[in-house]
């Protein structure tokens, strides 16, 4: 199988850069629509209306109800139509920057990807996770392109609830433990149906690392509001790194768990990466890691205020046909667990979720 490697066209990170959105996407197009939820829009909808209008484009706000849904990305692309919109700005989390790729795709403009949150790996990369109206994963998107300007201020990424910080630490953390999964798996796929180059697994790596050194003081600065070089450091690990790493390294069982208990409706107040912590550590407890590096991880992100047990993302009474069904829905054909360099079977898998709550339970630090 070949290797493939992709990535977005250009990547602006930096205390104060919202009010540069304009002058980077200007060669982008002429009619921009600026997508973000109330509380959003409520933040950047001055500053960037303002940057856009000085670099000569139209422009219009559109407020996203909040899920990453076919029915609001329809509703938003009437609007983009009607509009005539060229560039589709997407402000927010995951879920608006999502959408916001779904819009642009189905209307053929340039997307930009403006996180105001540093959760989850979302911006960077070339799919959107599709929900239904009530919030369950339904698919993965794929998009021919990347975002064409990824831009993140990390000024509002400070300032945002540190909750957000953390989660983003969360789904970045998976990113190696993933992208080693799916290296040593001989069938091993990365996002674009190829094979992992060693550019997609470095960048991976650099990820954890990265978050090693400094996820502890970046989380302490952010609960200041403060921007510190650790706060870049770990704002590019959650968001530029972790999405080339997962796009171009591949994922495996900790994502596809994280889609699996997104069936337990107790879990929809947990966030992306939050679930996706729990997945990780079941993870290594699947491929059988050593007892000293699932403690030490269990440790490590404890201590940073993520979840380590099932009861920490909502779950607190686990019946055995809630995780029967997890497993069941972790497994499905499509699902990344695949790429783990062994045969996966549901029993193994919840098995493996219910011992990782019990060392949740016994190293944690919550
Ligand atoms: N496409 C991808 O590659 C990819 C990767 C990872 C995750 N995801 C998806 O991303 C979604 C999760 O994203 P999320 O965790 O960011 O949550 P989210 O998008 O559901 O919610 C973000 C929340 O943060 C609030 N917010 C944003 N900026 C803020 C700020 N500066 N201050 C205060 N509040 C602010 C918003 O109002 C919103 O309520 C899931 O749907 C997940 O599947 C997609
Ligand atoms: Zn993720």
């Amino acid at each position: 199988m070949e290797k493939l490697f992709a990535s977005p066209a250009k990547y602006v990170q930096g205390r104060g850069v919202a009010s540069q959105l304009g002058d980077h996407a200007s060669s982008l197009g002429e009619s921009a629509l600026l997508l973000g939820d109330e509380t959003v829009l409520g933040l950047v909808e001055d500053s960037v209306t303002a940057s856009l209008e000085s670099a000569g484009f139209e422009t219009r706000a559109v407020t996203f109800d909040g899920e990453a849904s076919q029915t609001e990305i329809e509703r938003i692309v009437d609007v983009a139509e009607a509009e005539g919109s060229d560039v589709v700005v997407g402000a927010g989390g995951g879920k608006g920057i999502d959408t916001a790729k779904a819009v642009a795709d189905a209307t053929g403009a340039a997307t930009v990807s403006m996180p105001t949150v540093a959760s989850t790996d979302a911006p960077t990369s070339s799919l959107s996770v599709i929900y239904s109206d009530h919030g369950e994963f339904e698919a993965y998107r794929f998009y021919d392109r990347h975002p064409d300007l990824v831009l993140v201020d990390t000024e509002l990424i400070a300032a945002a609830p540190t909750r957000f910080f953390v989660s983003g630490i969360g789904d970045a953390l998976a990113t190696w433990y993933e992208a080693d999964a799916a290296r040593r798996d001989t069938d091993g796929e990365n996002f674009f149906g190829g094979r992992p180059t060693r550019a997609g697994t470095a960048l991976a790596e650099l990820c954890y690392e990265t978050l090693q050194d400094h996820a502890a003081s970046a989380v302490e600065a952010v609960e200041r509001d403060a921007v510190t070089e650790s706060v870049e450091a770990v704002t590019e690990a959650n968001t530029l790194l972790s999405g080339l790493g997962f796009e171009n390294g591949g994922i495996a069982a900790a994502h596809s768990i994280h889609n699996g208990l997104t069936q337990l409706e107790s879990t929809h107040d947990a966030s992306h990466g939050e679930k996706v912590n729990v997945g990780t550590i079941s993870q290594l407890v699947l491929e059988g890691k050593p007892d000293g590096q699932v403690a030490e991880t269990i440790r490590f992100t404890s201590e940073l205020g993520l979840p380590v047990t099932l009861a920490e993302i909502g779950v607190d009474d686990v019946e055995a046909a809630d995780l029967d069904a997890v497993a069941e829905a972790a497994c499905a054909d499509d699902e990344t667990i695949h790429n783990e360099p062994f045969a996966v079977e549901p029993a193994a898998v919840r098995d493996a979720i219910l011992t990782a709550d019990a060392l949740g339970h016994k190293h944690g630090a919550n």
